[in-house]
This record gives C-alpha cells, sequence and structure tokens, in this order.
C-alpha cells in the first residue's frame, strides 16, 4: 500500500530534518518514504516495531540520508519527549513535524467508559500537542519550521461510531490553530491536513467493505478511491518553503467530499 505515483518535488526539503509519528504503516508510511526521496533527514515514531524496522531498513538502502526508526507509546508523554529529543540529536536539528499518528476505533457511545475516552483522546489528540511542545524549542532554532497536524473530514460527517476520535479530529483543527498564534511569531508555521476516506491496509483489515467503499466514491466528486499517495503533495507542500506565507490553515483532500 506504498506510495506509486511519483511525488513533487520540492527543494528545499533536502537535508531537511523531518520528524513523522506514526510513520511506520498507512497514511505516515507513504509520508516517511516521500520525505526521504525528498532527500530529507528523516526520523519517524511507531509503536509497530517489526514493520516499522523493516520500512526504515528498505528505505535507507534507497535514499541519500539514513531513516531513523524510534520506538515510542505516544499515549505516554515522557515517551513522546524522549522520542523527539532522540530525533532532534539524530537529525542535527528539526525543520519539519508530522503529528500523523492516530486510531480509529469504532465504539458505542452509550457504553463508552471514562479510562476508554482518555485512552482514545490520548491516541488521536494529546500526543499531537506534546509532540508539538518537545519539537518546539528545535523548531524555533531552525528559523522555518512547520507543523502539519494530520486531522479528518470525518467530524463533519456526522457519523455517530466514532464520538471520541472525531471529537480529537475536530479538536486537532483547534490545536491548530493556537499553536499557530503562539508559535507564528517565532517563525514556525502549524497547519492541518483534513484527508477523507483513504484505503489502506488497517482500514481495509477492519473497516471498509466493498458497498462502504462504493457508498463513500458515490459521495466524492473524483470517482476512485483515495489512496495515500494522495496525502503525500498536500503534505510536502505545507512542509515545504513554498507554503511560507500560510499558517493556521487546513488542506482538505478527499476527493470533493465536503
Ligand atoms: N485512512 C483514512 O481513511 C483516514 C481518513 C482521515 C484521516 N486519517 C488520518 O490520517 C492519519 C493516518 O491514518 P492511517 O489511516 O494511515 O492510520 P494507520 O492506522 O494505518 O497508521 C497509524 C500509525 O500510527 C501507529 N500508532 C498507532 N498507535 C500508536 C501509538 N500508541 N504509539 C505510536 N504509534 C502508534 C500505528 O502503528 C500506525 O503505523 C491519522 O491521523 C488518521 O486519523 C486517515
Amino acid at each position: 500500500m506504498r506510495s506509486i505515483s511519483p511525488a513533487p518535488s520540492f527543494s528545499d526539503l533536502q537535508d531537511r530534518g523531518v520528524l513523522i509519528t506514526g510513520g511506520g504503516s498507512g497514511i505516515g508510511a507513504a509520508l516517511t518514504e516521500a520525505f526521504a526521496m525528498q532527500g530529507a533527514r528523516v526520523a519517524f515514531i511507531d509503536v509497530a516495531e517489526e514493520p516499522s524496522r523493516q520500512l526504515a531498513s528498505d528505505l535507507s538502502n534507497q535514499s541519500k540520508h539514513a531513516v531513523h526508526y524510534l520506538k515510542a507509546d505516544l499515549r505516554n508523554v515522557s515517551e513522546v519527549r524522549a522520542a523527539v529529543d532522540e530525533a532532534v540529536a539524530r537529525l542535527g536539528g528539526l525543520g519539519v513535524l508530522i503529528n500523523n499518528a492516530a486510531r480509529d476505533d469504532r465504539h458505542e457511545f452509550l457504553d463508552m467508559s471514562e479510562d476508554y475516552w482518555d485512552e482514545n483522546q490520548a491516541i488521536n489528540l494529546k500526543h499531537m500537542a506534546f509532540a508539538a511542545q518537545a519539537a518546539a524549542p528545535a523548531l524555533i532554532r531552525d528559523g522555518r519550521g512547520a507543523i502539519v497536524n494530520m486531522s479528518s473530514i470525518a467530524f463533519m460527517l456526522n457519523m455517530g461510531a466514532m464520538p471520541s476520535y472525531t471529537t480529537a479530529k475536530a479538536g486537532v483543527l483547534g490545536l491548530t490553530k493556537s499553536l499557530a498564534g503562539r508559535l507564528g511569531p517565532e517563525g514556525v508555521r502549524v497547519n492541518a491536513i483534513l484527508p477523507g476516506m483513504v484505503v489502506t491496509e488497517r482500514q481495509l483489515k477492519l473497516w471498509l467493505t466493498e458497498d462502504g467503499m462504493a457508498a463513500m466514491r458515490d459521495r466524492q466528486c473524483l470517482k476512485r478511491n483515495l489512496l495515500p499517495a494522495d496525502i503525500v503533495g498536500p503534505c510536502l507542500f505545507l512542509a515545504s518553503s513554498a507554503s511560507v506565507g500560510m499558517t493556521a490553515q487546513w488542506i482538505t483532500v478527499d476527493g470533493g467530499v465536503l
């Protein structure tokens, strides 16, 4: 499910330090690959060790710089901080943080426990704030730092099957606007991407059915499934100096649902 279409080239991303959370599979893996192929210095955090090690090793054989895999459970703030510090040390600085990791569990609202809510917010929202906090000093030192936060159109579709996830994804936009306000005066831009239905291995395994995909294609203007590669161009753009005047904004990549 890795990206296959050629990504646009942004020469300013060469040698930039880039950290991607949840970069070991799905959209995150496509982003890890794309930044590595731009010639960036890339590190990614993921809890899934085996596929992540494999990805880092495969990409390191093809890219200008070795790709660094850092194992951490992003639900744990001290692990987030340690992994970000390690990334900054290994990359020799940081220019770009991609807050990508999430887990879109379905859950029944009427049965939802407090613990479930807290754990769900921890993987879908909280780590983005603390990764940004840990990365901020390096991004400020960089002088043209950029953060890209992964939201979702799901919170605008009145979906009843995952209220904690969709609340977190709405929160990602609030976080994006607040951090843009706080970090903009220090030269750091903060933007977000709202993907629509993107077909990944995990989505296929857990949630997507032929009927469900057909129904979403029906709602889209573009009558094809979106793939992780569709998120790559917008993300590279928001990370690069091509979008140097943009902050506190978001780009929707949903094939035209909204
Ligand atoms: N796929 C879609 O249709 C879709 C739609 C809208 C938004 N998004 C957003 O795009 C982003 C990527 O989605 P995806 O579908 O590629 O997800 P995915 O589940 O395929 O990948 C998420 C990655 O995060 C990692 N991860 C999960 N829990 C972790 C933890 N506790 N600590 C560290 N790493 C952890 C996983 O191992 C995995 O590699 C997410 O923010 C998601 O909400 C996806």
